[in-house]
């Protein structure tokens, strides 16, 4: 379906995003003080950027899986439904876990992981979410760390898409349909 034309204006740089993440690992290492390898699982698509730049200030030791979720689409509106597209790779029985998502909208993703997660019996589990749309929420979620909190915009870059576009963009913009203000 060939959307509406938008341009898009910048919300959050690219070096603000990489002060901010200084920020956070500073507060995760903390958290995983006594951890003896923390499981980091990325939301696929969205977190592939905010994973990369995130682990790369962990000095701490990692291990890198993924999980990917669906429920967008190629639409701007939640389909309320969010599938398990692909499942982690290792097992979490017992270990320290932390999800790394790039936004938090309605909470129902998350919601949804923290679910399926939670069933495996992790010894911690933890989230960070680079964005977090508090206005916008109806899953009873909170991401433990939150980047930045952003009013009610459709966002793409670093990593977050609107249709499989922009996720190369360095940094957060948001979408602005053109003839809207
Ligand atoms: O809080 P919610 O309303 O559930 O929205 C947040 C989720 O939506 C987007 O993912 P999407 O389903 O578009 O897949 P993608 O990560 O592959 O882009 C985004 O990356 C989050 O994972
Ligand atoms: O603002 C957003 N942009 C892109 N994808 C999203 N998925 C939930 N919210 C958003
Ligand atoms: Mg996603």
């Amino acid at each position: 379906m060939p959307h509406r034309p938008y341009v898009i204006d910048e919300m959050i740089s690219a070096k603000a995003i990489a002060a901010r993440i200084e920020a956070l690992a500073r507060e995760i290492r903390a958290e995983f003080f006594d951890t003896d390898k923390l499981v980091v699982v990325g939301l696929l698509r969205g977190s592939f950027v905010f994973i990369a730049d995130l682990v790369r200030e962990l000095d701490m030791p990692v291990e890198v899986d993924f999980l990917e979720a669906s429920s967008y689409g190629d639409a701007t509106e939640s389909s309320r439904e969010v599938r398990i597209l692909k499942d982690i790779r290792g097992q979490i029985e017992g270990r320290d876990v932390l999800v790394v998502e790039d936004i938090v909208d309605t909470g129902f993703t998350l919601e949804h992981v923290l679910h399926v997660l939670e069933s495996r019996g992790p010894r911690k589990l933890r989230t960070i979410a680079l964005l977090d749309k508090p206005s916008r929420r109806e899953a009873d979620i909170r991401a433990d760390w939150v980047g930045f909190e952003i009013p009610d915009a459709f966002v793409v870059g670093y990593g977050i898409d609107f249709a499989q576009r922009n996720r190369n963009l360095p940094y957060i913009g948001k979408v602005r349909f053109t003839g809207e203000t």
